[in-house]
């Protein structure tokens, strides 16, 4: 048995254009391996593809080539079982206004077919803190309060994977942390979460392993700590009193650029190299430093490192 929960191969999707629009290549055999038990975050910018690989995971959207499989159940041989080992928060908030937060639980289990004496209605309502809500119509909830209702829905038929599609755009700082904090829970049950989101330190704070996904393609995909300190960087940018002409040749050994007449920009890894041993250089090539700063690269610095080699137009991304 595999040790994925989800395994995904060459997987492909293009959706079919009309007369006036052309055919959109969204995935472009793509490769994925999420490990059972992890905490996985799949970033991207807008139109990347992220909603496009969780709909197929989903059943809602069809692939057009290569294969996906859930908890070792392939999605398109056997999609009764790859369903039930995932349950899934969508983006989109939508509701049957009518129905209360536990009868649309009911209603869910009943869809997934689970019996009536194994249904967890009241531990998901008390999970999601809507225990006081369970019989209002869903219409006078909040947003905050509708997301962990569907986060409830994702969960009636217990499986072992849940996918988070931006579950916290556009939820304040507060139900934010409250959310998580729910989600934590559930992974230290065993859950294998799944999260796309564009609040990138999230995913930093959360996740254990990460996937950078851009125009339908996978750029990155590593443990975090892997990632981030692959490509961190600090930028130091050195002033100096000497008018600067040409690079010192103590410094080319770094990725150095010239800013402007006294102004040094130096990137170094950290991994590989000190700041102390810059300022070594400096001093090597008589360079008398009047001023120094430094920053550091957070994720999105990483996000875009990574994603700018194959950015296009920005209206190929809207
Ligand atoms: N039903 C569809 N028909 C045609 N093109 C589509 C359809 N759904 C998505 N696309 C296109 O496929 C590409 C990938 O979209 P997708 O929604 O998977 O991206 P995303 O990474 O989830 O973006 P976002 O963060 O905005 O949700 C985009 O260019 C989008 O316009």
């Amino acid at each position: 048995m595999t040790q994925n929960a989800i395994e995904i191969k060459g997987l492909d999707k293009v959706y079919k254009g009309s007369k006036n629009a052309p055919d959109k290549h969204a995935l472009k055999s793509i490769d994925l391996n999420i490990k059972r038990g992890s905490m996985f975050g799949l970033l991207g910018p807008n139109g990347a593809g992220k909603s496009t690989t969780i709909n197929i995971l989903a059943g809602l959207v069809n692939k057009t080539g290569g294969s996906a499989s859930i908890w070792g159940f392939d999605i398109a041989e056997n999609p009764r079982n790859a369903k039930a080992s995932i349950g899934i928060v969508p983006q989109e908030l939508v509701f049957d206004a009518f129905f209360t937060p536990r009868e649309m639980l009911e209603v869910q289990a009943g869809m997934y077919g689970v019996a009536p004496e194994d249904r967890i209605t009241d531990e998901l309502l008390r999970a999601v803190r809507l225990e006081d809500k369970a019989n209002a119509y869903s219409r006078t909830l909040s947003g905050g309060m509708k997301r962990r209702l569907l986060i409830a829905k994702a969960m009636v038929h217990q499986p072992p994977i849940l996918v988070l599609d931006e579950p916290t755009a556009g939820v304040d700082i507060e139900l934010r942390q409250q959310l998580w904090e729910y989600v934590r829970e559930l992974h230290a049950k065993g859950t294998t979460i799944v999260l796309t989101t564009h609040y990138l330190e999230e995913a930093e704070e959360l996740c254990d392993e990460i996937a950078i996904i851009n125009h339908g393609e996978v750029v990155a995909c590593e443990p975090t700590p892997q990632l981030l300190s692959r490509i961190e960087e600090k930028e130091i940018l050195i002033t100096v009193s000497e008018s600067l002409t040409e690079m010192p040749k103590a410094l080319q050994d770094f990725h150095s650029e010239i800013k402007s007449d006294h102004l040094l920009a130096v990137k170094i890894s950290k991994e590989k190299y000190t700041v102390g041993e810059v300022l070594n250089a400096c001093s090597d090539a008589k360079l008398t430093i009047t001023d120094i700063s430094t920053a550091e690269s957070d994720l999105e610095d990483i996000f875009l490192q990574l994603t700018s080699s194959t950015a296009g137009s920005k209206s190929d991304a809207a």
